[in-house]
This record gives C-alpha cells, sequence and structure tokens, in this order.
C-alpha cells in the first residue's frame, strides 16, 4: 500500500490516561477543521456502554480485541484527528500500524501533575479500579516505555489546553511545510 501524503495523514494522539488526549484532540481537530475520532467514544458506541462497564461484563481481553479492530481501521483514513485509549499502545500491533501510517504525539504529564488530576480520573477508568496510590504510581511508569512510539512529543505540564493545542498545530504546519 502506497504511504498517506504527511500532510493527508491522520493525527493520533497517545499518552497516559487523563493526560488529555481526549480534550485537545477536539481542540486540534476544531483548528484544523478536521473530523475528531476518539476510539474510547467509538467503542462505547458499540457496546452502547461505557469502557468501565464492558471491562466489568466482557473483561479486558474483549475490550482489547475491539481498541485493535477499530483503530486498525481508523488509521487509514486521511485527514482525521484520532485519540486512543490510554492502554492501546499496549499492543505492539496498534503501535506498528499507527506509526506505518499516522503521525503521533505523544501528551507527556509528569506524575507530580497527573496525580492532582485522580479526582477526575478514579470513577471511570476501570484499570485505576481497586489500586491504591502506590499501585497506581507503578502503572503511570511501567506504561511510559510504550509511548516512546512517537513521532513528536509535548510536555502538557501546566499547559492549557488550547496551549497545548495550538502547540501541536503549529508543529504541524511547520512539518508540513518543511516536507511538502
Ligand atoms: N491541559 C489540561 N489542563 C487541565 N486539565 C486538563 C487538561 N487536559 C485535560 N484535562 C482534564 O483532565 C481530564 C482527563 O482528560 P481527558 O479525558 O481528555 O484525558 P484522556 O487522555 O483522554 O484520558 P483516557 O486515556 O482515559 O481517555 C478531563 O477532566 C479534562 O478536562
Ligand atoms: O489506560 C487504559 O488502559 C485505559 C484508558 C481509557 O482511555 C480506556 O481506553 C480504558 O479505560 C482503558
Ligand atoms: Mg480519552
Amino acid at each position: 500500500m502506497n504511504k498517506i501524503p504527511l500532510k493527508e495523514q491522520s493525527i493520533v494522539l497517545i499518552g497516559f490516561m487523563g493526560v488529555g488526549k481526549t480534550t485537545i484532540g477536539q481542540a486540534v481537530a476544531q483548528k484544523l477543521y478536521r473530523d475528531f475520532i476518539d476510539i474510547d467514544e467509538v467503542i462505547e458506541r458499540r457496546f452502547q456502554m461505557p469502557p468501565k462497564d464492558i471491562f466489568a461484563k466482557y473483561g479486558e481481553a474483549v475490550f482489547r480485541q475491539h481498541e485493535k479492530e477499530i483503530i486498525s481501521e481508523m488509521c487509514h483514513k486521511k485527514l482525521k484527528v484520532i485519540s486512543l485509549g490510554g492502554g492501546a499502545f499496549l499492543q505492539k500491533e496498534i503501535q506498528d500500524i499507527c506509526l506505518a501510517t499516522t503521525t503521533i504525539f505523544f501528551l507527556d504529564l509528569t506524575w507530580d501533575k497527573w496525580k492532582d488530576r485522580i479526582g477526575l480520573l478514579i470513577d471511570s477508568r476501570p484499570v485505576l479500579q481497586g489500586k491504591n496510590m502506590d499501585e497506581i504510581k507503578q502503572l503511570f511508569d511501567d506504561r511510559q516505555p510504550i509511548y516512546e512510539q512517537h513521532h513528536s512529543r509535548v510536555l502538557t505540564d501546566d499547559q492549557e489546553v488550547e496551549e497545548v493545542a495550538d502547540y501541536i498545530v503549529d508543529s504541524l504546519k511547520l512539518a508540513w511545510e518543511l516536507y511538502a
């Protein structure tokens, strides 16, 4: 299959849960006049229930299978902004297909800043259920290597959603000009 030209590739946002992939992805899509796709929302529509209930009813493996199927399909679409779930890059096949077909931004956030956000996440994110803070920190650390597969990293500490989105759009425009 021919490689999609850089400017037409979909933009994919990765990173640990709660770093802002969904929120910032929506803002980037709006600024670029592109459609926004949130993979968790696509899965939620398919099952008619949120990820937490899918995990509880069918198990994580079923969620991951659908996640892989949907991402593999979406990555081939042009001109989208796609936010992945925080655990999607645990699957090597997902890493490989995203690297080959899209432009990947890793939204990074230090643990110190992330832990202030836990109240926003604890009730809805199934992988946080039943874990104490030490175990969550361990998960945060264990997950970092999977996000090393990216094209560009953005440290989001103390950055407003709009600031991060503007940074991503500016760096894309620069890359599109440089590699046109
Ligand atoms: N830059 C930011 N500054 C402050 N709050 C933020 C920022 N980005 C996101 N948030 C808030 O953090 C929470 C989690 O954001 P969001 O749902 O976008 O994360 P996510 O990376 O998509 O998580 P998941 O991997 O679980 O889908 C939301 O309440 C959102 O409003
Ligand atoms: O980090 C994770 O493993 C997850 C993050 C969310 O985006 C959802 O994809 C789901 O709750 C699993
Ligand atoms: Mg999200």
